[in-house]
């Protein structure tokens, strides 16, 4: 009999919910048992807010560390928070299935009926910024901790509204509470939301070619070419930075967005090409994207 495949993860909910939502899927598909193995990381534990962290990759480096101690064969992290520049010791070898792309306001009532003046909860610079743009009479108050911290604020009357990920609010059965959701016209999702990424150490190619049969190649063209944006701006996570795209088997049309942090200023493209050229898709439209500007909106939110 085969052993189970030892799958590392985080121990918030929504990590364990995603990390299972693939063991299962995993399971579903090649019948072989994968058991979870709970990992604290520094992103976890911290209390620094997100922003100030200098980059990505805070709740990615201790599930790394145990991939290489091989205490672990394999790690599913949201794509959001993985860099775009890939650690050569580790492989992708799957990107599953995207869940929905889109941010949603947990709150009362719907955005456009929120009062001048009502405090809006979010981490994000990029939320902030496009947010500013549709309603420059709201206050925008940066909060951090998980997604369950975040919509108790709203519960408490510390805040009239958050904006969170509906990827995230749905894995941690919290969808119920969203409010409304916002369509990508009026706010450009993060490079990578709603997908998670299967990774594994790149010196295990039977591991690689077991875990690529959970791979949706429709999401990795799409995502390839968001995060190339994201990559040739040389922005990271903390910048006010959103792009989208779709591969519909035929055609992968992207749209990115920089904006300035106050929302007066935007650089938008959209392009469309062959989805297997995703990655020069996302570089040439960056490079468009910075010849009309967009570095100079990014300012300090650059790196
Ligand atoms: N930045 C944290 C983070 N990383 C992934 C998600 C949620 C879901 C996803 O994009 O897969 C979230 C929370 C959020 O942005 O609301």
């Amino acid at each position: 009999m085969t052993s189970p495949l030892r799958l590392g993860t985080r121990r918030s909910l929504m990590a364990t919910t995603q990390s299972q939502m693939v063991a299962d899927a995993y399971t579903r598909r090649t019948g072989r048992a994968v058991e979870l193995v709970g990992v604290t990381t520094f992103g976890d534990v911290t209390k620094a807010h997100l922003a100030q962290l200098g980059g990505t990759g805070v709740f990615v480096s201790a599930l790394r560390d145990k991939l290489i101690d091989d205490e672990v064969d394999f790690a599913v992290h949201s794509l959001k928070d993985l860099p775009t520049k890939q650690d050569p010791r580790f492989t992708l070898a799957a990107l599953p299935a995207r869940h929905d792309h889109r941010d949603a306001l947990v709150g009362s009532c719907k955005f456009a009926d929120l009062p001048p003046g009502a405090r809006v909860g979010t981490g994000s610079p990029r939320r902030v910024a496009m947010l500013s743009a549709l309603r420059p009479d709201l206050e925008y108050v940066a909060i951090r901790g998980n997604a369950d911290t975040r919509i108790g604020k709203v519960a408490s009357g510390e805040l009239d509204a958050v904006v969170l990920a509906s990827a995230g609010l749905a894995r941690i059965g919290r969808g119920g509470e969203i409010a409304q959701i916002f369509e990508t016209e009026e706010l450009l999702p993060a490079p990578g939301q709603g997908a998670l990424a299967v990774e594994c150490r790149a010196d295990r190619p039977d591991l690689i070619e077991f875990l690529s049969v959970l791979d949706d190649p429709a999401t990795r063209s799409a995502v390839t070419a968001e995060r190339a944006v994201l990559a040739a701006l040389e922005a990271g996570c903390a910048a006010p930075v959103g792009a989208f795209a779709v591969d519909d088997g035929h055609t992968l049309n992207l749209t990115a967005v920089v904006v300035s942090i106050d929302g007066r200023e935007a650089v938008r493209k959209s392009a469309a090409g062959s989805p297997s050229e995703a990655a020069n898709l996302g570089r040439l439209l960056a490079a468009e994207m910075i010849a009309e500007g967009a570095d100079r909106l990014m300012g300090e939110h650059s790196h």
